[in-house]
């Protein structure tokens, strides 16, 4: 088991059986940790992005399952069972893009049924959402360890990677899958500088992806989202490091705005394009990335920067994730194994091999 304490980022901590969410909307200017009591605080706190991620917010729900199922049975110990189901719904509906949040609900429904209504839920409920939690930072390492292995693999472009939004610790249940591969390859002393993408408008990268690259010492070069391809051209990378949201049965990956532009420019710039994730991220039920549903964010996050109003009166797109095809990934790294260019064939084989770890 990976003890929280070797992880020196993370953005969810249970600890004597309540949760604490490190609040990502006030980071870097504040560390703020808010303990949440109820299954509707942890709804909020998804959908408020107070924690985001794929992995996180899977992590996340599966918390917020075992405090809706000591609720329940505390106020209806004889229907908890059908009590929670709407709480279950809720958390599912919290935001649409990210698979991990229905796998992480899938799983614990499955622990839900399988307990008896007359027995008290929330110990075996939270031990499960913790073992979901202890899996994702295991499964992290190992795709660490073998991204590091592909980064290595070809950098004739340089030393230097670069990434966008943030797939750190602050977005998964710790050590990262895109800066897990930073952070091993640093550590292995393979790379020099980190490029950052601020990621625009939540600031994803300038904001947490710089704030973990500080907290390990490992150099980064902060930019806007329109200089990317510039970067491309004028410096030593060799790769773009990124996390996804969702990949489809054919290899497409959803992840946030912006991946698909730098997936095109990556390739104009002879850069390779890494995708890391868990196969908690992997939706076979999905035959292309044109079925996924990309979640669409309030208009305020284009039009404000830090609550001033700087946008004209015009109608916003705020799109927040996009799709980037298949045949525009290089390699795609999970904790099962890593795939060379993903297609159906190969992800099928990948999903039904038994994790690594
Ligand atoms: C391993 S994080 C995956 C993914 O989640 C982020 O989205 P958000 O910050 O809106 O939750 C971003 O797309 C990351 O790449």
């Amino acid at each position: 088991m990976t003890p929280d304490s070797t992880l020196k980022v993370k953005a969810i901590d249970w600890r004597e059986e309540e949760l604490y969410l490190l609040d990502q909307r006030l980071l870097p200017q504040q560390e703020v940790w808010v303990k949440c009591n109820r299954v509707e605080e942890v709804v909020e706190a998804i959908k408020a992005m107070l924690v985001r991620g794929a992995p996180a917010i899977g992590i996340t729900a599966a918390y917020g399952v075992a405090l809706a199922a000591r609720q329940r049975f505390a106020e209806q110990p004889q229907s908890w069972k059908e009590a929670i189901q709407e709480d279950l719904a809720a958390l599912e509906a919290s935001r649409p893009t990210a698979v991990n949040l229905a796998w992480a609900l899938k799983q614990m429904r499955r622990q839900v049924d399988a307990l008896k209504s007359d027995q008290n839920p929330f110990a075996p409920l939270a031990a499960f959402a913790r073992a979901i939690h202890q899996a994702d930072q295991e499964a992290n390492l190992l795709m660490g360890k073998l991204g590091a292995e592909v980064l290595a693999s070809n950098q004739d472009h340089g030393r230097d990677v670069m990434t966008h939004c943030n797939a750190g610790a602050l977005a998964t249940g710790g050590y990262g899958t895109a800066l897990g591969v930073i952070r091993a390859a640093w550590d292995k002393k393979l790379i020099e500088r980190v490029h950052v993408n601020e990621t625009r408008p939540w600031l994803q990268g300038s904001r947490l992806t710089a704030w973990e690259l500080e907290k390990e010492g490992i150099p980064a070069l902060l930019h806007v989202d329109s200089a990317a391809a510039h970067q491309l051209k004028t410096h030593p990378i060799s790769w773009v490091v990124v996390g996804a949201d969702r990949i489809t049965a054919n290899g497409d990956v959803a992840n946030k705005i912006g991946t698909y532009q730098l997936a095109i420019q990556a390739l104009h710039h002879g850069a390779g394009l890494m995708v890391v994730a868990p196969t908690s991220t992997i939706d076979m039920e999905l035959e292309t990335g044109d079925e996924i549903t990309l979640e669409e964010r309030d208009a305020d996050e284009v039009l404000c920067v830090a609550d001033q109003r700087i946008g004209a009166e015009v109608a916003v797109a705020n799109p927040v994730f996009d799709v980037t095809p298949a045949d525009l990934v290089d390699y795609l790294v999970t904790e099962k194994g890593v795939i060379h260019r993903p297609d159906k064939e190969q992800l099928e084989k990948l999903m039904s091999r038994k994790s690594m770890h």
